[in-house]
């Protein structure tokens, strides 16, 4: 089967290796799509995302689905030419983590397309069949493969206990950002406040539905926020650009008694923050990590039409063109590219 290999960084090597066989417990899935997610991009520029470094050959690519050809012998449920979305990251099932119900915080967990484990830039992944979901007609396999952004915006709303009538700020309008506004609204939040530094960013945010959008190259946001909240502030702020000032300005937005959820991974560990702002003002602050029992909701999601994905999409390249997939990837306007497999 093809597959595309990052052999150093800013190297693609499209290589043929022999196509996985399903075990007892798996699915043999022929890989159908697969976005390029801002860590896919990290590792091809930087060969490294902090303690996770690229020592050896790996495929990237951790958003995919495609179609089941195969299933191990002790699999139900599932046949072949049923269509899935794959989570990609199965935990060990043993440790107390996993135990207690929290398997996205697995020490062991083993994720696509972080060292030393391959991701899903390939013709077939062979994955546990518990971990792939099934989507009706109704879903596309593009849509099912951002049911992994997707789940990281619902696994933030459901950490900042986003709830109906709520006054969300969601700072960063890249697919997170974006896909924390879907998962936002679809928990009841009436309005919706998005930021970002790029305005393309900020027009598709509007398009799709954002309330208030602020370029806080130009505005300050403390001010716009107080002015929509008639001077309250908002009920949750989702962090999703990773920006240290970002970081810093979420307590200025959020209400006293309010909430915020860090998602967005800032470049250095440490970040000022105001600890008696925290105290004085009573604000809940949580990390919000990848994602934990959101595939199923994701996709329900999706079928009823309650969230959209697919506007997301700038661009779907293939395989063979992924050297120039990723760089346009990189460009600053661009939300989000789609590697796609012919059937
Ligand atoms: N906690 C978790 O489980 C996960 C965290 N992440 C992190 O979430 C963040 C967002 O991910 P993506 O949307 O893929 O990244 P992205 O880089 O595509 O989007 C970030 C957005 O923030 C904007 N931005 C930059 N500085 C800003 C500022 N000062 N104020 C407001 N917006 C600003 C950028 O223009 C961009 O549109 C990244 O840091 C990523 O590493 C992503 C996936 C999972
Ligand atoms: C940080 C990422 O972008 C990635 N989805 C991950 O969970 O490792």
């Amino acid at each position: 089967m093809r597959t595309a290999v990052l052999v150093e960084p800013t190297e693609f090597e499209l290589q043929d290796r022999s196509e996985p066989s399903p075990g007892p417990d798996d699915v043999l899935v022929a890989i159908r799509d697969v976005g390029i997610c801002g860590s896919d991009v990290h590792y091809y520029e930087h060969g490294r995302i902090g303690d996770y470094v690229v020592e050896d050959p790996l495929v990237l690519g951790h958003e995919s689905a495609g179609e089941v050809v195969a299933v191990g012998e002790n699999v139900t449920g599932l046949e072949a030419g049923d269509r899935v979305a794959l989570e990609p990251g199965v935990p060990c099932r043993r440790c107390a983590h996993c135990k207690r119900g929290d398997y996205h915080l697995c020490e062991d967990v083993t994720f696509m397309a972080t060292p030393p484990h391959d991701g899903a830039f390939a013709e077939y992944v062979s994955w546990p069949a518990d971990f792939a979901y099934e989507l009706p007609d109704s879903v596309s396999t593009a849509e099912g493969a951002l049911c992994e952004p997707l789940s990281v915006g619902i696994h933030a709303c459901r950490r900042g206990d986003v709830g109906t009538g709520d006054t969300v700020l969601v700072t960063g309008a890249g697919p997170i950002g974006l896909l924390v506004m879907e998962a936002a609204r679809a928990a009841g939040a009436t309005d919706v406040i998005v930021t970002d530094v790029v305005a393309e960013k900020l027009s598709l945010a509007a398009e799709r539905g954002a309330d208030v959008t602020v370029d806080v190259t130009e505005t300050d946001l403390e001010s716009a926020v107080e002015e929509y909240t008639d001077g309250v502030g908002a009920d949750v702020v989702v962090e999703a650009s990773g920006a240290e000032p970002s970081i810093r300005s979420t307590l200025d937005a959020v209400r006293r008694g309010g909430t915020v959820v860090l998602v967005g991974l800032a470049d250095e560990a440490t970040v000022p923050f105001d600890v008696l702002e925290v105290i004085d003002n009573e604000i809940d602050v949580h990390g919000s990590f990848r994602y934990k029992n959101t595939y199923d909701a994701a996709v329900d999601l999706l079928a009823d039409g309650v969230v959209d994905v697919a506007g997301i999409i700038d661009f779907e390249s293939s395989l063979d063109a992924i050297d120039d997939a990723f760089q346009r990837a990189m460009e600053p306007a661009v939300v989000k590219g789609m590697i796609t497999f012919e059937s």
